[in-house]
């Protein structure tokens, strides 16, 4: 990734460069450590840019939770700062390029293009953990009037999907490379076909780290369509009896199931159990009822927070675990005497949000992008407000 590495400069310089800058917006000061941060703005985007003092050479580089995804804009942000601060540069890999970035794809899409997203087509069907994407690109051939939501985790997959999707010239599949128990909140009620969850991780040791459990299937039975399906597929007997278990936990379901049933087509994983003669679950579980529509009413403002003298000090040093949640201020930094930006973890524990909060004497907000909108997201941010606010009154 783009970094530079400079001879030792007296950061204070960037304070009088400050004013007639084209890209930095501020400079902050960690209250640990001696590493600052520059604020920049530049080609329509702001992020944030690292600086790491050592006794040979200062790092200048990228800043991982406000990253943009276009890393043509980092290369040129550092090459100006360092420019209008003079600095004197020892080595650098911001050659510009014109490679394409990993998972650019029309059809690749961020969890939070979900909040406007148009769907093209009417059906809607998921496959969560697709893996090498054998089935989901089969599903999508043979449905062509059906959209197809693969949600992968592992990156790597996600791309080699994407390049078969171009290659086979597929115009009804969608990449999110994000944990499908979270995703799923960002689609509509009534409007899934099917979700498939072929071969799930086992995760014997670490049963809460499965997709499936009750709040998954809550969440499958409110996107399902009435007479739509959730199917999972395993080889593992454990996982078998586990799902059986959460389904029929819920008072009323329709569920179906079938062993070492063939089907058109064999996912890698499928192949080698099939090689073992490992038994092959089918399990069916079918929405039967019309689903209310989500409460859309998410909102990350900061409305009445300010900064107030010694703000920093009075922040919780640990992390604040609630049922189901957690806000963690992690890092502060002071930029000038009246306002602060503190790098802050929250949400859900399997896939926390990581963002910066600017905190001004005249309100504050998040900085770079606001939080995916999720429920989850939202209780965090309420919590976040309650404990800047709370303290404040406490003084
Ligand atoms: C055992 S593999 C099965 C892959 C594929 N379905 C098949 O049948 O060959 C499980 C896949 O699920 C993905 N995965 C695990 N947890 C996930 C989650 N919470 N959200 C999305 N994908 C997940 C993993 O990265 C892995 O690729």
């Amino acid at each position: 990734m783009p970094h530079l590495k400079v001879t030792p400069f007296d950061a204070s310089i960037i304070d009088a460069r400050l004013p007639e800058s084209s890209i930095m917006t501020f400079r902050a000061r960690a209250l640990k450590g001696d590493d600052e941060i520059i604020g920049v703005e530049h080609g329509g985007e702001e992020f944030l840019l690292q600086l790491k003092p050592d006794s040979k050479a200062t790092l200048l580089k990228y800043d991982k939770v406000t990253r943009p995804l276009k890393v043509n804009l980092l290369k040129e942000a550092l090459d100006k700062v360092s420019k209008e601060l003079g600095l004197e540069i020892r080595s650098s890999n911001i050659a510009l390029s014109n490679s394409k970035p990993p998972l650019s794809s029309a059809y690749f899409k961020k969890i939070e293009d979900f909040e406007t997203i148009e769907y093209p087509k009417k059906k809607i069907s998921v496959e969560v953990g697709f893996g090498s994407g054998r089935h989901l690109l089969w599903q999508a051939r043979k449905n062509p009037d059906t959209l197809f939501i693969g949600l992968e985790i592992h990156t790597p997959s996600a791309q080699q999907v994407l390049r078969q999707i171009e290659l086979q010239g597929l115009e009804n599949i969608w990449v999110v490379n994000y944990d499908a128990r979270l995703f799923l909140e960002m689609l509509p009620s009534n409007s899934c076909e099917q979700i498939f969850v072929h071969f799930p991780v086992p995760w014997d040791k670490k049963p809460h780290r499965r997709v499936i459990s009750p709040s998954f299937l809550a969440e499958s039975m409110r996107v399902l369509r009435k007479g739509g399906r959730l199917e999972l597929r395993t080889d593992s007997d454990n996982y078998f009896w586990y799902a059986l278990e959460t389904f029929f936990s819920v008072p009323k379901t329709e569920v179906e199931v079938r062993k070492n049933e063939a089907l058109e087509v064999t996912s890698k994983y499928e192949a080698r159990w099939r090689k073992q003669e490992k038994d092959i679950y089918d399990v069916y579980v079918k929405c039967n009822e019309d689903s209310a529509e989500r409460d859309l009413r998410i909102d990350f403002n900061f409305t009445s927070v300010k900064y107030t003298k010694n703000l920093e000090e009075r922040l919780p040093k640990k992390a604040v675990v609630c049922d189901g949640y957690f806000v963690h201020f992690e890092r502060s930094y002071k930029i000038g005497d009246n306002a602060l930006l503190v790098k802050c973890a929250f949400g859900s524990f399997d896939r926390p949000e990581h963002k910066y909060i600017l905190i001004g004497p005249d309100g504050s907000r998040y900085f770079a992008s606001v939080p995916v909108k999720t429920t989850v997201n939202q209780s965090a941010h309420r919590k976040i407000l309650e404990l800047l606010l709370q303290k404040e009154n406490n003084v």
